[in-house]
């Protein structure tokens, strides 16, 4: 049993606040178990030998943050190509390095990008990357917990050329890890323009068969819809629906380009959109989510990093914050990505069927976040993922006053130096 003595602040998933508490974490046969109360060694009777006794003194305490879009193994590609629009990013500079990628570079790619994650107190992330038995399997290690899709693209991908031999490829990877306690294994069909209709339906079929998510890029730039309303004469989201794969089992990136219309139809389909800001500003994939709209609607939204190559890092502290002012700038209206709404959306992760247990604590003692008016602001608007002192994710203590516990440290510069060596293959 975890006791968090004396926590100064803690956030619970309602974002209602509590002031000096105890915090009481027992993993228990069927789950996680928390009790907030003070003085919890004697209100409960608890026997101090039994407990590893954190203390919270100017601290805060919040759930586990989750990334609901990423592609973990990029931390390898971090900073390989700036400044340059998706499609030359992707077709001149991501892919021809990707295609280099070895199954052993993944894992290592995803073994950084699991410990940057626990740095920032991201405790659940959704995943879509090549050879996804190498994420899982890193990610299993760290003790985080993540969807992982199998991703699948019709010209095929540094795993496998053959779309057909992907896909059975991808079922047999959703049996491996249908029952796995850390991992919830998905399929993602990377783009409308990377995938046909054939494959969107075949993978809506093994998505449903299985009741996994189906996790897609969706209508990330301009470029992309007009492409395909010149070429089908529907936009990407109309197209999704048309065909079927619209439903409350699929969850779509970025979806900035979409018009009042097709917002309605996200709603109806109960489609989950992962909001990743600081990715679409910085590929400048123009435009801005209708995140006010999307609101209205009902649409459920959450928040992800994307990819290291177009971030550049994995901090969900930053990403919180610049969705906030983003929304405030676009629409000349200071209410909008309000501090409640942002970090409602960076701790949902019911959207990806999880349940959030998990404790980050924020430690106070920095200039930047004293004095401290309202501990919610001071988290959204002057934190950042550095802030993050101590990290429980099921039950278990993975990083504790900054060091990390799920490894032996000195095996970090052994990470470091392996991923050095994999740079070398890659062109800028
Ligand atoms: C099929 S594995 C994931 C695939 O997606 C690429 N990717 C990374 N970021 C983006 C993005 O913003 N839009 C589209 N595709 C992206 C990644 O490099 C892999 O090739
Ligand atoms: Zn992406």
């Amino acid at each position: 049993m975890i006791l968090i003595k004396n926590l100064s602040y803690l956030i619970d998933k309602d974002l209602k606040v509590y002031e000096n508490c105890d915090v009481l974490i027992k993993k228990e046969e069927d789950g996680i178990k928390k009790i907030v109360g003070k003085n919890l060694i004697e209100k409960e009777n608890l026997n101090k030998s039994d407990l590893k006794i954190i203390d919270g003194k100017n601290k805060a305490g919040m759930p586990g943050l989750v990334n609901t879009h990423t592609h973990i193994p990029m931390t390898l590609l971090r900073g390989i190509a700036d400044d340059m629009r998706l499609e030359e990013w992707l077709r001149e500079k991501i892919w021809p390095n990707e295609a280099k990628l070895t199954k052993e570079d993944v894992y290592y790619g995803s073994l950084l990008g699991c410990l940057e994650m626990l740095r920032f107190g991201v405790t659940i992330f959704n995943d879509m990357y090549f050879f996804a038995e190498k994420v899982a399997e890193a990610t299993k290690e760290i003790g985080l917990r993540g969807v992982i899709s199998f991703p699948i693209i019709d010209v095929g991908t540094p795993e496998c050329e053959n779309r057909d031999k992907l896909i059975r490829m991808a079922e047999n990877f959703i049996k491996k890890y249908k029952e796995d306690k850390l991992i919830k294994p998905a399929i993602a069909p990377h783009a409308p323009y990377t995938c046909s209709e054939e494959t969107y339906k075949e993978c809506k079929e093994i998505a449903d068969n299985y009741g996994t998510l189906l996790h897609t890029h969706l209508s990330e730039t301009r470029y992309e819809v007009v492409e395909m309303e010149n070429k089908i004469g529907l936009r990407p989201i109309e197209y999704l629906e048309k065909i079927g794969v619209l439903d409350n089992n699929v969850i779509a990136a970025h979806c900035v380009w979409v018009t009042k219309e097709e917002v309605r139809k996200l709603a109806k389909h109960k489609v989950k959109v992962s909001h990743c800001p600081i990715s679409n500003m910085k590929l400048a994939s123009g435009g801005v989510m209708p995140l006010i709209e999307m609101l209205n609607d009902g649409v459920e939204i959450t928040i992800g990093t994307d990819g290291v190559a177009s971030n550049n890092n994995l901090d969900m502290l930053e990403e919180i914050k610049v969705c906030s002012i983003l929304h405030k700038a676009h629409r000349w209206d200071a209410t909008v990505g309000d501090i409640d709404t942002v970090l409602k959306m960076a701790f949902n992760s019911d959207a990806l069927g999880i349940e959030n247990n998990d404790i980050v604590l924020i430690d106070l003692t920095a200039p930047h976040l004293r004095p401290i008016h309202n501990i919610k602001s001071n988290i959204v608007y002057s934190a950042n993922g550095n802030d993050v002192d101590t990290v429980i994710a099921n039950g278990e203590v993975l990083m504790e006053n900054k060091r990390f516990k799920c490894i032996d440290e000195k095996f970090l510069d052994k990470l470091y130096e392996k991923v050095d060596k994999i740079k070398e293959k890659f062109s800028c």
